[in-house]
């Protein structure tokens, strides 16, 4: 598969092209930044000295003639974009037959409504909105597989999703009940352009956005479940955390929730059920999602939290893992070796 990344310069397109240089089926034709992009020219790793030796390719501007150019040569194309920037442009690629993997929130919300209430701008194509397959790797493989432009998840929402889904879907949780989500992630998660909040000296542990973040419409959508969402930024480079509480149905026991999660991940190598609860350290620069919960049986309630990278299975390693089952490989292909089937919790888990 050739493709082209737009959004070169910025965290999770970094994060990206370092995947796809070591993927044996996917090779990278143009790495592309914005139209007046003050890193216009420069090598991939001159921005990002890390890959030296391992990307060296020129950054080109974004332009119409750039998409004249390139689109018939390409066949696939990743927006590490502003979310605006690849709501405008994705359809074009589309129309073209080069699918479209989008980690912005450009294509996540089946609602065209909330674009303008959680992102500030009124969505144009709303027929490739329509069209789009949210990308939630573990949950919806096969719709990946088949569909053309794909919604890569939000961080956060991909973190919130992995621990409610196995709950709600089985329909454990108590209907119409207040699902409470808590999220803290590492300043990586407002990308790479400078910003007072996001700079060094101001840096502090505080919730922001609360009530009105663009993740709530986004996990309510997915998890099928009003949810109220808190968001917290902290002093850390990577990695996020989710930790979700939700009431249940009476009589659910803790057997319940543990054969829930079994069930729903016992397939998936990247998902690990672990016996302790999960931390940052163990999940930053890898892709995988680190599960651990406590059912509360007098109350009836459980308590899940889930830590992943926000750059890697929070976005670039997610979006490999959709253009992998787009070429019928295994969604984790490339990203580890291990395929153990996990038929029951790891030994000495405690959950
Ligand atoms: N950071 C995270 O943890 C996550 C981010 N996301 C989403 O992924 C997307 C990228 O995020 P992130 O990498 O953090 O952001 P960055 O700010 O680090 O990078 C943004 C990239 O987009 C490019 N860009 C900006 N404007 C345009 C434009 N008009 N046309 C073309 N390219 C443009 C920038 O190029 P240049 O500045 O050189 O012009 C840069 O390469 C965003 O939509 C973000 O919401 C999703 C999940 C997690
Ligand atoms: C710490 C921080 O600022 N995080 C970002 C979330 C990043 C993310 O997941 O991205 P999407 O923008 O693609 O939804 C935020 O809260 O806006």
């Amino acid at each position: 598969m050739k493709v082209a990344v737009i959004g070169a310069s910025g965290y999770t397109g970094a994060e990206l092209i370092a995947l796809l240089c070591q993927h044996d089926k996917i090779s990278i034709c143009d790495l592309v930044v914005s139209e007046n992009s003050e890193s216009t020219g420069e090598l991939f790793s001159t921005l990002h000295p890390k890959y030296l030796g391992i990307c060296d390719l020129p950054l080109k501007a974004f332009s119409e003639q750039w998409f004249e150019q390139t689109v018939n040569e390409i066949d696939a194309v990743f927006f590490a974009t502003p979310h605006e920037f690849s709501a405008d442009w994705a359809h074009a690629f589309v129309e073209k037959g080069v699918k479209v993997f989008d980690l912005s929130g450009g294509f996540r919300l089946k609602n065209s409504d909330d674009y303008p209430k959680y992102y500030g701008f009124a969505h144009q194509h709303l027929s490739t909105l329509a069209q789009a397959q949210y990308g939630l790797a573990e949950w919806y493989a096969d719709d990946i597989a088949n569909s053309q432009i794909i919604a890569v998840p939000g961080c956060y929402p991909t973190a919130s999703l992995l621990a409610l889904k196995p709950i709600i879907n089985q329909g454990l949780h108590l209907d119409n009940s207040l699902i409470v989500v808590n999220g803290i992630s590492g300043v990586t998660g407002a990308g790479r352009k400078a910003a007072l909040a996001t700079s060094f000296n101001e840096v502090s542990l505080t919730p922001y956005n609360i009530l009105q973040h663009r993740h709530q419409p986004e996990i309510s959508q997915e998890a099928h479940a009003q949810v109220i969402f808190n968001p917290h930024l902290a002093p850390y480079k990577r990695g996020l955390l989710s930790t979700v509480t939700l009431p249940l149905n009476e009589g659910v026991t803790s057997a319940d929730i543990n054969q829930a999660f079994i069930n729903a991940y016992k397939n998936t190598p990247l998902i690990r059920l672990v016996g302790a609860w999960p931390k940052i350290d163990n999940v930053a620069h890898t892709p995988f999602a680190d599960l651990h919960w406590k059912v509360d049986e007098e109350k009836q309630v459980v308590v899940v939290s889930c830590a992943i990278d926000n750059l890697l299975k929070g976005a670039a390693s997610q979006a490999l893992q959709c253009a992998n089952l787009s070429l019928g490989l295994p969604s984790h292909y490339s990203l580890i070796k291990n395929t153990l089937i996990k038929e029951s919790l790891p030994k000495g888990a405690k959950v």
